[in-house]
C-alpha cells in the first residue's frame, strides 16, 4: 500500500530543506533532485508542496522525465483531504522585480523619443 498524504503535508514540504510536489494525485520528493532538474530548480522550488500537474504536463516533458519520476515517488495525495494555499513570498519579489524592470525600459525609451524630438 502506498503511503498517503494530505495535501496539508505535502503543503509543509515547500522548501528550504524538502520540496515535494504533486503530480497527477502523486506525491513525489524533489528535494535533491531539484538541482539535477534540466528545467532548473527555481521552477520547482516556486512548486514546492503545490500540485505541478498543469505546469508538467503543460511542458511536455519526455519519456525520460517520466521514468525519472519512478525514483522520486513517496505516496499518494488523500484526495478527500483540502487542498490548501501554499504562501509564496519568492513569487511576488520575482513579479516586482520584473515590473522595476518595465519601469526602467520604459524611461529608456521615453528618454531616447524626447531627445529626437528636441534634435529634431
Ligand atoms: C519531478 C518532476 C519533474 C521531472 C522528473 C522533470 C524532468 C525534466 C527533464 C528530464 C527535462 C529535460 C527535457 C525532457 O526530458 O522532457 C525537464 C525539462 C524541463 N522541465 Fe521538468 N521535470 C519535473 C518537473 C517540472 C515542473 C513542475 C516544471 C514546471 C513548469 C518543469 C519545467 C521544465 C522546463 C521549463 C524544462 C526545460 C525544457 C526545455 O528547455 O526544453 N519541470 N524536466
Amino acid at each position: 500500500m502506498p503511503k498517503v498524504y494530505s495535501y496539508q503535508e505535502v503543503a509543509e514540504h515547500n522548501g528550504p530543506e524538502n520540496y515535494w510536489i504533486i503530480i497527477d494525485d502523486k506525491v513525489y520528493d524533489v528535494s535533491q533532485f531539484k538541482d539535477e532538474h534540466p528545467g532548473g530548480d527555481e521552477i520547482i522550488m516556486d512548486l514546492g508542496g503545490q500540485d505541478a500537474t498543469e505546469s508538467f504536463v503543460d511542458i511536455g516533458h519526455s519519456d525520460e522525465a517520466l521514468r525519472l519520476l519512478k525514483d522520486l515517488y513517496i505516496g499518494d495525495v488523500d484526495k478527500a483531504s483540502k487542498p490548501v494555499a501554499v504562501e509564496k513570498t519568492s513569487s511576488s519579489d520575482n513579479q516586482s522585480k520584473g515590473s522595476g524592470t518595465l519601469v526602467l525600459i520604459l524611461a529608456i525609451v521615453m528618454l531616447v523619443v524626447a531627445y529626437y524630438l528636441l534634435n529634431e
